[in-house]
């Protein structure tokens, strides 16, 4: 592309960036690293495979944040990153830069100047709530293992699955049929109904520890709505993935006797194949990114739940 001469350096540069790796800083703090996929002329940027860095001191961790579309009026500062160039900074898992911050709070506050301890990047991760997905077949005992966290480990329980049966089941509600017809059909309710019932039931926990979100996201609309939607409000720990032979799970399904209007063998091959199309590469996604605890869910509760505490034994030390 031909350039102006003398070469002046406005958005319309970043046109040379696209497919490149850029850092995005926001004119609230926040800063986001993702590949340019498209730009127009008033900057307004869609971003993908974007993460979200969060700095403290020498520390920094990322966020998974998916497809991204910035308006160019929130950008304060765009350009091209090499991570490959050393900065000195150490990249650590959310939880340790939590850890970090609640041990040189204290210290701080009576002893150094902390410039960091009122930043937009501190607060935010103070104020949001901590999330586990738990993903899995229909079937392979996400309900099971996530009423015996939340019994035991201080994590409050939303199963999305739940949360749409009791809207369907609320007397007024405009969105009942809708849901009936998608649980019905094995296929997945519109991202905007789920991601309301959950952000509402969060917020009407209380002060949770954090929140098991089960069932939930299920296929890319799900991932992209919730980024939409919770990006600022909620962080993702780890994806606990309940993987199990889908024949044990149709069995456990069929043999649930909930009276579930889904529990039966035509749905449940909808289901699952909903599941293998949509929700599995939603895993693998998160898989990629580093996200995910598998334990294997075709043995015993008490055998799953062993390995379930360890993994968030392990999430609480690092
Ligand atoms: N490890 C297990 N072994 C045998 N049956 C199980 C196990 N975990 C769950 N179940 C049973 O299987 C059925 C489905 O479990 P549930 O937790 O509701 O799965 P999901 O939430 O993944 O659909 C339930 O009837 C439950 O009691
Ligand atoms: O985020 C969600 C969670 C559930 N469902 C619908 O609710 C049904 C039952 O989900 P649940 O998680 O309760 O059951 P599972 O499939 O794990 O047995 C699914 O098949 C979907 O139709 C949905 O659309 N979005």
């Amino acid at each position: 592309m031909d350039l102006p001469d003398p070469y002046l350096p406005g958005a319309i540069s970043l046109f040379e960036q696209l497919d490149k790796k850029l850092l995005v800083v926001l004119r609230d703090g926040r800063k986001l690293i993702g590949y340019l996929r498209s730009i127009d002329q008033f900057a307004n940027l869609i971003l993908e495979d974007v993460v979200e860095r969060t700095f403290v001191e020498k520390y920094f961790c990322e966020t998974g944040q998916g497809f991204m579309l910035i308006r160019g009026e929130n950008v304060e500062l765009a350009g091209e990153i090499d991570d490959s160039i050393p900065t000195g900074l150490t990249q650590v898992l959310l939880a340790v830069l939590r850890a970090f911050i609640r041990s040189s709070r204290s210290l701080r506050l009576s002893t150094l100047p902390f410039s960091h301890s009122t930043s937009p990047s501190t607060s935010i991760l103070r104020n949001m709530h901590n999330v586990v997905f738990v993903l899995g077949p229909p079937g392979s005992g996400k309900g099971t293992i996530c009423a015996k966290i939340q019994e035991n480990l201080g994590y409050v329980h939303l199963s999305a699955g739940d949360l749409l049966r009791a809207e369907r089941q609320r007397e007024g509600s405009e969105f009942g049929a809708l849901i009936e017809q998608h649980i019905r059909n094995g296929s997945i309710v519109p991202v905007e109904i789920t991601c309301a019932l959950l952000e509402n039931a969060m917020n009407n926990s209380g002060d949770a520890k954090g929140f098991l979100v089960d069932g939930f996201p299920r296929n890319e609309d799900n991932l992209q709505g919730w980024n939409k939607q919770m990006t600022g409000k909620a962080l993702v720990q780890f994806v606990l993935f309940l993987s199990c032979p889908v024949p044990i799970c149709i069995q456990r399904c069929l043999n649930r006797g909930q009276g579930r209007t889904d529990d039966n063998e035509e749905s449940l091959k909808k289901r699952v194949e909903t599941y293998n199309r949509q929700t599995f590469p939603i895993i693998e996604h998160f898989e990629k990114n580093g996200l995910v605890r598998e334990v294997k869910s075709e043995r015993s509760v008490e055998e799953i739940y062993a390995d379930v505490v360890e993994v968030f034994n392990q999430a609480a030390k690092v």
